[in-house]
């Protein structure tokens, strides 16, 4: 459905996108996960024909994003990354904008955005700009959906916005897929990356990874633990000076490390750095602990 094939995108020295390459296939949610900085708005700008590549070939349900640009536009529904709304016209005058930008009405299309929509839709007259984080989510969501696209392209949906509103989002975006739509979605949260079907790590303009949550979790092979301790930067001085840790980093209010191989007397390692601690287990890696592994734990 969409399909890049050695997309390279730079700013002056900058180079945003690495010769990447990506399929989205139809009907599926597809994250793309990655910190800032990593190209995921560049690569939607591309998606949505507002960048040209500077070399490569992009194409969506078989057209060419340069070529065949008005198209794509008509079957593309874009929440960009900020929040992309007019703040001093009303919930309802920004859905009717959008409505009528794509020449349809909202009555056509009610029924798709109903979920959303009923949300705010009580809030009707109120400017936009006065909405708060998750609902402001919701009408960005409902105006992207009005003309009824078959692809949706959300950049950082999530960004800023409450667990509750964020669980919301993603059980919305199951009901969108349920539809029969296709997503790509990006995220810096690692733990929405288990709710899609597949997804594409990004770091510094290349994509370096793409599969399932659970192949690429898989994947990662070497011994690791989590570490609870009130002495968190200590612990990780210690940590990374042993030579038997192959990674140690923060994660939440733990602590996850790496091993080059497995050790029987981890507890003894841990003892002899004289730091308390609560909790020490083996762990199974996550999304994040994969992408730590691979950015040496330089990934924030
Ligand atoms: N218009 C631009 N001019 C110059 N540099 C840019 C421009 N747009 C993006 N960049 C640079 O390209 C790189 C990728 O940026 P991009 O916005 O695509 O990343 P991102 O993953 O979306 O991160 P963020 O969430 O911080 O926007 C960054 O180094 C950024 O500074």
């Amino acid at each position: 459905m969409i399909a890049l094939r050695n997309v390279t995108k730079s700013f002056g020295e900058i180079l945003a996108l690495k010769s990447i390459n990506l399929s989205v296939c139809k009907g599926k949610l597809h994250g793309l996960i990655g910190p800032d900085g990593a190209g995921k708005t560049t690569l939607f700008r591309i998606l949505t024909t507002l960048y040209l590549p500077d070399s490569g070939h992009v194409t969506i349900d078989g057209m060419d994003v340069v070529k065949s640009y008005k198209k794509i536009r008509r079957i593309l529904g874009y929440m960009p990354g900020k929040f992309s709304l007019y703040p001093d016209l009303t919930v309802e005058e920004n859905l009717k904008f959008f409505a009528a930008v794509f020449n349809v009405r909202i009555e056509e299309n009610y029924e798709l955005i109903r979920p959303i929509y009923s949300q705010i839709e009580p809030f009707k007259k109120r400017r936009a700009g006065a909405l708060s984080g998750g609902m402001k989510q919701k009408l960005a969501l409902s105006c992207a959906l009005i003309h009824k696209p078959e692809i949706l392209l959300l950049d950082e949906p999530t960004t800023g916005v409450d667990a509750v509103s964020r669980r919301e989002f993603w059980n919305m975006l199951d009901h969108l897929i349920s539809l029969g739509l296709t997503i790509l979605v990006s995220t810096p949260y690692m733990d929405e990356a288990a709710r899609c079907h597949k997804i594409s790590l990004i770091h510094e303009g290349d994509i370096f990874k793409t599969g399932s949550p659970h192949m690429i979790v898989k994947a990662f092979h070497r011994p690791l633990y989590s570490l609870k301790t009130a002495h968190r930067l200590h612990m990780l001085t210690y940590l990374r000076k042993r030579e038997e840790v192959y990674l140690a980093y923060p994660s939440g209010q733990s602590i996850h490390f790496s091993l080059h191989q497995s050790q029987k007397n981890i507890e003894k390692i841990i003892q002899s750095s004289g730091i308390s601690y609560t909790h020490l287990s083996p762990k199974p890696a996550d999304i994040e602990d994969f992408f730590m592994e691979r950015m040496g734990g330089h990934a924030e």
